[in-house]
């Protein structure tokens, strides 16, 4: 548009001829612009907001994904700790403090489910002798061979040897009866006795003597009980000559309770 002379005269005319016209388009234009500024900016906030809560929840979620692999790191981690926790460190197989935990699930198990547990307290004859003769070195390859030979013919996931101290083992066999767990026992004493172990200075011949005790845990009966019956089965074997393996008297009770029972139970049918 061609902003004349004769256009301003004519345009200032009107002006001074409709003031009230002039004015009011003039309010009308300026709020219409300001109202289109306004819903521009309104929407460049709108955009910008979402934007941000967009790119503020894809970063919760990254956080909360990477917070959670490192919960899970550091849980397994633990178990792995709490696992190592449980196993002694010359032998490999469970320790002391295991055992003490171990047998009492399995005794509440026993006494729940009315199945017996079997406990075999195991030691290596004339071990001193062995770390005299042969070193300290020898004994400890001793121990260690020993374990895992135990270890080894342990069918059931259930069954557990434990270094009860020094020399000693302890076995732990939930649902195991007197003539199983005798069975078992007879097996490592023998496949120990046939079988020498390596160790730095050559083949060291050795033998075990084992105590075995088997009872379903009656209400009044404690880990204790058990400990002792086998201990004392064990004592029996060391005095008796070593090498050879012994049912507590108590397990010996029940064992020919059970056999009483199946005799009436053949005779009654
Ligand atoms: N090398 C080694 N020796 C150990 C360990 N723990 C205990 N001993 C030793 O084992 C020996 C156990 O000796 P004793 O309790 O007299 O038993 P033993 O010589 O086996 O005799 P009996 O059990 O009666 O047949 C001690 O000399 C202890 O020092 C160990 O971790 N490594």
């Amino acid at each position: 548009m061609v902003i004349t002379t004769d256009w301003l005269e004519h345009w200032l005319a009107t002006v001074t001829l409709y003031p009230v016209h002039f004015l009011l388009c003039s309010l009308f234009s300026f709020s219409l612009g300001a109202a289109i500024c306004a819903f521009v900016v309104y929407r460049r906030q709108l955009h910008w907001q979402r934007d941000t809560a967009e790119r503020l929840e894809d970063s919760i979620q990254t956080r909360t994904f990477e917070l959670q692999v490192a919960l899970n790191e550091l849980a397994d981690k633990n178990r792995i700790l709490e696992e190592q926790n449980t196993l002694d460190a010359l032998s490999g197989v469970r320790n002391r403090a295991y055992f003490d935990k171990k047998i009492l699930a399995e005794l509440k198990r026993s006494r729940r489910e009315q199945r017996p547990l079997a406990i075999v307290m195991l030691d290596i004859d004339h071990f001193k002798q062995i770390n005299d003769n042969h070193g300290h070195l020898a004994g400890d390859a001793v121990i260690r061979g020993v374990a895992q030979r135990i270890q080894d013919l342990l069918k059931r996931s259930s069954d557990y040897v434990c270094r009860y101290g020094g020399e000693e083992f302890a076995l732990i066999l939930p649902n195991t009866d007197a003539e199983g767990v005798l069975a078992l026992a007879e097996q490592i004493r023998h496949s120990i006795a046939e079988q020498p172990f390596e160790t730095e200075i050559g083949a060291v011949a050795v033998h075990i003597s084992a105590g075995c005790f088997a009872s379903i845990a009656g209400p009044e009966m404690v880990s204790t009980d058990f400990i002792h019956a086998a201990d004392q089965a064990l004592y029996l074997a060391k005095t008796s000559g070593r090498n050879q393996v012994k049912l507590s008297m108590a397990a010996v009770v029940e064992a020919t309770a059970v056999a009483v029972e199946g005799t009436q139970d053949e005779l009654v049918n």
